[in-house]
């Protein structure tokens, strides 16, 4: 029987993703908490700071990292806790949309 898998057809490969992109999201929050405990936020400052080239491929990176995350993890919630094939069918469906729209939504934002 082909195994039912999550986002990259491995379980192993899909532990991997949910690690990596916990690694990512921690340190990119981490960022974010230190740049305003370091700056009083104004607008231009905000702006320059997420505009700049490295914060503009961090955040490409987080957004990716977040897909992942989200997909992996919610796929494993949903196939431990639901048990109906047809409700789990509309929940992993309306996931991987939601994911897919963050994703497509935070590239239009940023570049
Ligand atoms: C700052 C952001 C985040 C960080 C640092 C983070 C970190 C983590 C870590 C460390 C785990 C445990 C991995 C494990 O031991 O299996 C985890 C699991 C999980 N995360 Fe996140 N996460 C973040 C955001 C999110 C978001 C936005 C979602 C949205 C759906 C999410 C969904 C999940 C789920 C469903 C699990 C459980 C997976 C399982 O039980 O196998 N996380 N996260």
């Amino acid at each position: 029987m082909k195994s039912a898998t999550g986002l990259t057809g491995s379980g192993s490969r899909d532990w991997v993703v949910q690690r990596i992109s916990a690694v990512v999201l921690a340190v990119y929050s981490l960022v974010m908490l230190g740049w305003f405990l370091t700056h009083q936020p104004t607008f231009e400052l905000w702006q320059g700071f997420m505009l700049s080239l490295p914060m503009r491929l961090f955040t490409l990176l987080m957004i990716l990292a977040l897909v992942g995350h989200a997909w992996v993890g919610m796929w494993t919630v949903l196939t431990d806790y639901v048990k109906s094939n047809g409700l789990r069918f509309v929940l992993q469906s309306a996931m991987i949309l939601a994911v897919l729209v963050y994703l497509f939504w935070g590239v239009m934002i940023f570049f």
